[in-house]
């Protein structure tokens, strides 16, 4: 069971961001489009945390409410004047706001949503005994024995795991904090740690990373756009070609732009793309293809920043639909006169339509994704991003019937296969 608090540590003064923390705290910089503190409340609160008390500095204090309040998390501000007096401190300071079991991490951590499903359920510190993301030299390094912390330290040379700066406590942990706090005066974190010889819960493997450089942002950044690509849908075009290239312009634009105002940009490309079929075919052809590696932007900016809208995804798909009409019956228009190649080429309108009708549909119908119920479609050739990169090919070979011949036959037996795929599937 999820705790339902979380104790965040803020109080912090990011020394090694110091320009872009003069400002805002480390917690609140974005990464990938959104604050990296969001992340983790957001997702911690899905999971079932319902208060989350934040211990932060004066100098912060009024951004963390102006953060609570615009994103509609339940927060109580507990002001450190003593940041000297070290992190461990910061905690002992909650002391009074949490009753129970409850979780204690980093603002400036940031963590992927597989690693904070499965941390929650752990007790004491979890660590990572396989950090693929963070530098091992720079990490908080743990020495385990009976499952239960050791030592830990950045210098420790023998050590089994390293520390996540995420834990599910109890509030025995304020008794350790106090003993510490009346021998010395103050308390590191690690020193109570140690000093309650923690339990420790191995989470090893999943995306998680400590922000303290530019650098740390810059490759955060990277790794939220490269694991924002879609989970299910994507063609083989897309999965090896399209979304190499599109992950790298999200990354770019991710701090600069919409989802909406890409999806719409793209829509403009793409019917830019099918006007130029009266200038130049093969031109036109690539045009296509650009405007449909482009339309994987909007999807993963949408999910690395957390702001997918049921709207966008809807208005994405109708207005690929209008895209690939405008390049089909303009390219028709001014390659094709026979009456006969016009039924093909309408054949071959349709039926790229009906592609997304007959997935979509099944959305409507069952509730769920056909490429996640269905594991066979994900084999079925002739999706948009197939079809547009053979488009592509066809229109810079010069053989626009053999082209429409092909997209005719290609959709509607991938309609047909769809269809008895669902049937077979689903006999209700
Ligand atoms: O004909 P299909 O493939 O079913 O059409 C789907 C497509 O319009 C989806 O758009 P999305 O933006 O999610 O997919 C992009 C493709 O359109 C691009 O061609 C590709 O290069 C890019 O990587 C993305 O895969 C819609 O969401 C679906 O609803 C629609 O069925
Ligand atoms: N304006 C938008 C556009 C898309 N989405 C979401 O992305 C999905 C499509 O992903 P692609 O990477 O293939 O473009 C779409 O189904 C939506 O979930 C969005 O939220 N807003
Ligand atoms: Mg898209």
């Amino acid at each position: 069971m999820t705790p339902k608090r979380a104790v965040i540590l803020a109080a912090g003064l990011g020394t090694r961001l110091r320009k872009l923390t003069e400002e805002t705290p480390k917690g609140l910089l974005k990464v990938a489009g959104r604050e990296i503190l969001y992340r983790t409340m957001k997702v911690l609160q899905e999971l079932g945390v319902e208060e989350f008390i934040i211990v932060t500095n004066p100098k912060y204090e009024t951004k963390f409410r102006e953060f609570a309040k615009k994103n509609s998390f339940k927060v109580q501000i507990v002001i450190n004047e003593h940041p000297e007096k070290g992190n461990g401190y910061s905690l002992y300071l909650a002391k009074d706001l949490v009753g129970e079991k409850f979780i204690l991490v980093m603002s400036d951590h940031i963590y992927g949503k597989a690693f904070l499903e499965r941390a929650v359920k752990g007790k004491g510190l979890i660590v990572d005994k396989a950090p693929k993301y963070t530098s091992v030299e720079e990490a908080t390094k743990v020495r385990i024995k009976d499952s239960c912390v050791e030592d830990i330290g950045k210098h420790l040379k023998d050590f089994d795991a390293i520390d996540t700066g995420f834990f599910v406590l109890t509030p025995e942990i304020f008794d350790v904090a106090d003993e510490i706090l009346s021998e010395k005066g103050k308390a590191e974190l690690s020193e109570i740690v140690k000093r309650a010889k923690l339990k420790v819960t191995s989470v090893s493997g999943f995306f998680w990373m400590d922000i303290d450089t530019p650098e740390d942002i810059k490759k955060a950044r990277k790794l939220v756009i490269q694991s924002s690509v879609k989970g299910s849908g994507d063609g083989v075009i897309s999965r090896h070609l399209n979304r190499k290239i599109s992950t790298r312009i999200s990354s770019f634009l991710v701090d600069y732009v919409t989802p909406n105002q890409m999806t719409v940009v793209t829509f403009l490309l793409g019917i830019l793309s099918a006007l130029l079929n009266f200038v130049s075919i093969p031109l036109a052809g690539i045009l296509y293809q650009i405007s449909s590696i482009l339309d994987g932007v909007d999807g993963e900016i949408a999910r690395a920043s957390m702001k997918t809208s049921r709207f966008g995804g809807y208005v994405d798909s109708i207005l690929d639909r209008y895209v690939d009409f405008a390049f089909l019956l303009t390219l028709a228009y001014v390659t094709i006169k026979e009456p006969l190649w016009w039924a093909i080429a309408v054949t071959a309108i349709f039926g790229s339509a009906m592609v997304s009708y007959s997935t979509e549909r099944y959305k409507a119908a069952y509730g769920s994704d056909i490429y996640r119920e269905i594991y066979t479609m994900r084999y079925l050739i002739g999706k948009r991003d197939e079809r547009i990169f053979l488009t592509m090919l066809f229109c810079l070979a010069g053989q626009i019937k053999a082209l429409f011949a092909l997209l005719a036959v290609l959709t509607n037996l991938r309609i047909a296969a769809t269809v008895w795929l669902v049937w077979k599937n689903k006999k209700d």
